[in-house]
């Protein structure tokens, strides 16, 4: 069986006081299910986090990091001192950051690289936006995300990625892909690791939705077969809403 998973996201949300009022109601909740729970605060407050987090199942990772060791980066942060603070998994190419920070595949290759050769594992975001859908071209778009990125790796690198398929026309909007959208994607993105790596591979890397999942679709979504769980963005801001997914599987 495949791990599970549900990453929260916080994004740019919550200062330290808020960072730290969260934890402490996360940790009030109860866990009736197997999936691994990981939150990604800010990298203000990783630290805190992570400290507040520590005698508990619950994981602290980074939202990104810059793919350089160190050097003249003015506002980014490397993978050595993400694992300076024990941080020990990045998300990678979320869409914000692929549109807002004009991410490219390229640089996100190299974050890949980064980060695997600091032993982190990866939450490595794909997702078409609304046009490409409309075009039904979703396939393509993220096919070509997987191996502009990823297929220079060898299969063995795998076992440290996760990979996250958040249809951007769902991200916030309130608009979720449905169950079996998101189904027929996941099925079509292992399809594309069992083309280069094998189904072994294919079959063994989580692949989570991500887009307005809450409460009261989380179930449905995590019952199809090739669903292993989410990454949450306004949902995890909220305790009880984001351990009613945690404990949707
Ligand atoms: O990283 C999380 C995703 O962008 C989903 O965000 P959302 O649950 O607010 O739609």
């Amino acid at each position: 069986m495949r791990r599970q998973i549900v990453a929260g996201n916080w994004k740019m949300n919550n200062d330290l006081a808020q960072t730290q009022t969260l934890i402490t109601d996360l940790k009030q909740q109860t866990k009736t299910s197997k999936a691994e729970v990981k939150i990604a605060p800010a990298f203000t407050n990783l630290w805190s986090a992570f400290e507040a987090t520590k005698e508990t199942d619950i994981e602290v990772v980074a939202q990104t990091m810059h793919f350089a060791d160190n050097g003249a980066f003015t506002g980014e942060v490397s993978a050595s001192m993400l694992k300076s603070i024990g941080v020990k998994t990045v998300i990678l190419g979320h869409s914000e950051r692929r549109t807002y920070f004009n991410e490219s595949d390229e640089d996100l290759a190299k974050k890949v690289n980064a980060a695997l050769a600091h032993d982190m594992e990866i939450i490595f975001c794909i997702g078409e936006v609304l046009e490409d859908r409309a075009a039904g071209r979703e396939e393509a778009v993220v096919a070509a995300q997987i191996k502009n990125a990823l297929f220079h790796l060898e299969g063995e690198a795998f076992k440290t990625i996760v990979l996250a398929y958040e249809p951007v026309w769902a991200i916030g909007t309130g608009e979720t892909a449905s169950p079996e959208q998101a189904q027929d994607m996941h099925a079509f993105i292992r399809n594309t690791l069992a083309s280069k790596y094998g189904d072994t591979v294919a079959n063994t890397v989580p692949v989570l939705y991500g887009g307005s999942v809450k409460p009261s679709n989380a179930k449905e979504i995590f019952s199809k077969p090739d669903v292993d769980g989410g990454l949450i963005g306004g949902a995890s801001l909220k305790a009880e809403d984001f351990y009613a997914i945690v404990n949707a599987f």
